[in-house]
């Protein structure tokens, strides 16, 4: 049996959400969340006396639609934050890419019709999921559309996908920023995903004094790790009953 990492009792929990709390779909709309995963981590979330964040790539507004109970967010790879379920939501001034660019990528997808652009706040998405021969073509369109202003805008190689996106903000700063202030503060930050872009909350969660897991080696599956969090919400609630 495979040995699962702990979680302390004083846990600050940062989930990524496609590939980690949810199994991968076709499209980003595809997406099939359990209907018992919103009101676990509702219940994680009281335990942990709020300290629990989803910390994504995807629109706050598209986070609320798939999970719609009351947790910390943190969108658009950490550009938008709501640190309370029922907060504000902070959003830094942030660069947009221009709209040549996306014209350019839409331009290219007329040769690989399968391919499509999903639009951000501050960038977008090129998925070739449905025309994975086009992966190279459109990362080099992309690398030498970031390339001409290299100070505002990175790549990230996400799955199947490729995202245009404004620097100085990521999952890193998403986690640095919730740690700084209650609920999250003075907690041990355990931070769970499956993704490259994933690896920058893993590593502010360690320089933070916790722990950073790639769901593939700490737990397998977004199934397997989705048992681990309804065991991790049964052992707290026997402890507060305790
Ligand atoms: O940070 P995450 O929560 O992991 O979000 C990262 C990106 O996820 C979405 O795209 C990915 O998931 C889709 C649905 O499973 C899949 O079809 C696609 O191939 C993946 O790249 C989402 O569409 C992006 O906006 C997120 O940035």
């Amino acid at each position: 049996m495979q040995d699962f990492p702990t979680a302390p009792d004083n846990a600050a929990l940062f989930l990524d959400f496609d590939g980690t709390l949810v199994e991968i779909a076709e499209r980003p709309d595809a997406v099939r969340v359990p209907p018992d995963l919103p009101p676990l981590l509702e219940r994680l979330s009281r335990h942990l006396d709020g300290a629990l964040a989803i910390v994504s790539g995807r629109p706050l507004a598209e986070l609320d639609h798939f999970l719609p109970g009351p947790v910390a967010k943190a969108g658009n790879h950490g550009a938008a934050l709501r640190r309370r379920p029922d907060g504000a939501v902070e959003s830094p001034a942030l660069a947009s890419p221009p709209a040549a660019w996306r014209a350019r990528t839409q331009a290219l997808t007329e040769a690989f019709p399968s391919a499509f652009i999903e639009d951000k706040a501050h960038g977008f998405v090129l998925h070739y999921r449905q025309a994975p021969e086009a992966g190279a073509v459109f990362r080099d369109l992309l690398e030498s559309l970031v390339a001409e202003a290299p100070e505002h805008f990175a790549l990230l190689p996400a799955r199947m996908a490729w995202e245009v996106t404004p620097r100085g903000v990521s999952k890193a700063t998403a986690v640095t920023s919730l740690m700084a202030h209650p609920p999250f503060a003075g907690r041990v930050p355990v931070f769970v995903g499956d993704d490259v872009t994933d690896e920058a909350g893993m590593q502010a969660a360690r320089e933070a004094g916790g722990i950073g897991l790639r769901l593939q080696d700490a737990f397998g599956t977004p199934g397997d790790f989705r048992a681990w969090l309804a065991a991790l919400e049964a052992r707290y609630a026997q402890g507060r009953a305790a």
